[in-house]
């Protein structure tokens, strides 16, 4: 595990960029393309812009990638909480890529079904092979979730399944998201962490005793392949020296 920690929220984006632009060239040279699973929520919004901003999108061969979501609220597509929604925006759209591209989750069935689809475009993308990502970006919530696996929620303790529908009973809202098991088979895992209210969390995470469901992005420990945190200061400010 690396920790690379930055002064500013500028500096952690552009850091993971140049990594993101990093495991992209190195994944394409090694097997002509480079999927990637992409984060939600507020965070990575700006390094998606930025990733199709000048200053980056001509240092990607953006045909070859394949964008997958870690996790989606289970929203229309057209609604304000959909991580597709906003991927769209910042990224997909920008880029002017092949829907063929994409790998949205579906939501207009019912949860579980959202699962079983999802699990099934991903064992197609991979052609019964071991679906192992490329890249599977990952944010952090203030209470220590990372992408839809949540405090006390049964699927911290799913061994088998790779996509799960969760009920979030404090919110009364379900989401889809990928399982520990499947993120940890990806090549290289990247968390984007930044601001002061997230550092508990992240001592929580990356130092304090062993607590899954209280703590559940302890999960995350990649089985063969490279995790990296990118944080500012201000979120890595507990973590011991
Ligand atoms: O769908 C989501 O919300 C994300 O996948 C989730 O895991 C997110 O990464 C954290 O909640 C942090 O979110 P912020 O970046 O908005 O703090």
């Amino acid at each position: 595990m690396k920790i690379n920690v930055f002064k500013t929220e500028d500096e952690v984006l552009d850091g993971l960029a140049n990594y993101f632009v990093e495991v992209a060239a190195k994944s394409i040279a090694h097997h002509g393309q480079f999927s990637v699973a992409l984060s939600g929520g507020n965070s990575p919004k700006k390094l998606y812009e930025l990733l199709a901003s000048p200053k980056f999108r001509d240092k990607v061969e953006w045909k070859k990638v394949h964008f997958f979501f870690g996790d989606e609220r289970y929203v229309p597509h057209t609604d304000l909480q959909s991580n597709y929604l906003m991927a769209k925006k910042a990224i997909l759209e920008p880029l002017d890529l092949s829907y063929r591209q994409i790998f949205p989750v579906n939501t207009s069935v019912s949860p579980e079904e959202a699962a079983a689809r999802y699990i099934n475009d991903i064992n197609l993308y991979f052609a019964g092979f071991d679906a192992r990502f490329d890249l599977v970006l990952l944010g952090l919530g203030d209470n220590s979730h990372t992408a839809s696996l949540f405090p006390h929620t049964p699927v911290l303790h799913d061994k088998t399944a790779s996509v799960k529908e969760v009920f979030l009973d404090d919110q009364q809202v379900f989401r889809i998201t990928m399982t520990a098991p499947l993120i940890n088979q990806a090549h290289h895992i990247a968390y984007l962490v930044y601001g002061a209210g997230k550092a508990e969390a992240v001592h929580h995470v990356i130092e304090d005793k062993k607590d899954i469901e209280n703590y559940p992005a302890q999960l995350i420990k990649p089985s063969d392949g490279e995790l990296q945190w990118f944080l500012d200061t201000a979120a890595a400010a507990l973590l011991k020296k």
